[in-house]
């Protein structure tokens, strides 16, 4: 069985800019996979090329074992595409623009109408089948976007930023509905939210200056992501030197007289280690909580991996 996607030494590049740079990469299972980097990271410019909007300087794409290029016809009928900014026709009725998107996609026509019914149940949109797409919510019209790019049942979907812009409820649907279209087919989502990726995907790409510097489960994601200080508020806090004795302290940032950002090195059992000294000197310990790293820091930690 070929992989649902291959990518091959993939680089694009604009002008005389590389904007990606040896991308390999190979998926072949269903489940979200969450592609994620900074603005500029190269998202955008990996996800056109796969969905064959753009065309790469350099390297290969293999959708199902068809090569994008040599193929495109039939690498295509694999794909659904939700762009960054999807396409809609606000003047069109939800229906009309369903049936315009199956008769694109060459659905034969005795089975459009069963495709649109179908893509419109799968996406809660059954209800607005008459309205005019000027006329439904941000949320809404993001579902018709994701509607147009499952009505000839892809194998691969993919969807740059598709909570970009939605309000809090929105965002809840929306990650829902994906989730759930993860269940059968294969979705490729962008991100740069980290903690949407940790709600959705199973397995992480990070891309980082348009190369890729971590693709792993999100297991192997979350071992990289975890915790490296703890912040604490005691009521008696002793000086740096003494919190700096304890076994695998690295360092400490006092934010006031009473709170601390510990960093450490080593397992998250060191918690226990601070809660047991504190207690051994009374410092009053009054509240304990692991940081979680930000972003930002994540793609440090990679990338020195990566270059060290
Ligand atoms: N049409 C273009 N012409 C010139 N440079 C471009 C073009 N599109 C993207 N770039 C550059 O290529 C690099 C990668 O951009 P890309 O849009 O793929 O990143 P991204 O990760 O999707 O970012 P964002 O989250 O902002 O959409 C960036 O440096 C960007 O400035």
């Amino acid at each position: 069985m070929s992989a649902i996607i291959k990518l091959e030494g993939l680089s694009h590049k604009y002008g005389s800019a590389w904007a990606i740079r040896d991308i390999n990469l190979e998926i072949d299972r269903t489940g979200v996979i969450g592609l994620l980097g900074a603005n500029g990271a190269g998202k955008s410019t990996t996800m056109n090329i796969l969905c064959g909007v753009l065309k790469q300087t350099e390297g290969r794409v293999y959708i199902q074992g068809l090569d994008t290029q040599k193929e495109p016809e039939q690498a295509r009928k694999q794909i659904g595409f939700l762009p960054q900014h999807p396409p809609l026709y606000l003047d069109l009725t939800v229906d009309e623009f369903l049936v315009y998107a199956a008769q694109l996609r060459r659905i034969e026509k005795a089975k459009v109408k069963a495709a649109v019914s179908e893509a419109k149940e799968r996406c809660g949109i059954a209800h607005f089948s008459n309205r005019l797409i000027r006329n439904l919510s941000g949320g809404y019209r993001q579902r018709v976007g994701i509607a147009q790019a499952i009505i000839h049942k892809p194998k691969l979907v993919v969807m740059d930023e598709p909570t970009n812009g939605l309000d809090p409820n929105q965002l809840i649907e929306a990650r829902k509905l994906i989730r759930d279209i993860g269940k059968d087919h294969t979705v490729l989502l962008s991100s740069h939210i980290l903690s949407e990726i940790h709600l959705l995907c199973r397995e992480v790409v990070m891309l980082e200056g348009g190369r890729i510097i971590f693709s792993d489960s999100m297991d192997a994601f979350n071992n990289y992501v975890r915790p490296h200080s703890i912040l604490m508020r005691l009521e008696n806090a002793p000086g740096a030197a003494d919190l700096l004795k304890i076994n695998g302290v690295t360092s400490v940032d006092f934010l006031n007289d009473k709170q601390v950002r510990v960093y450490f090195e080593g397992g998250e059992e060191i918690a226990e280690r601070l809660a047991a000294t504190s207690t051994q000197e009374g410092w009053q310990l009054r509240e304990i909580s692991l940081d979680k790293s930000l972003l930002d820091d994540i793609f440090k930690q990679l990338s020195n991996q990566i270059h060290a």
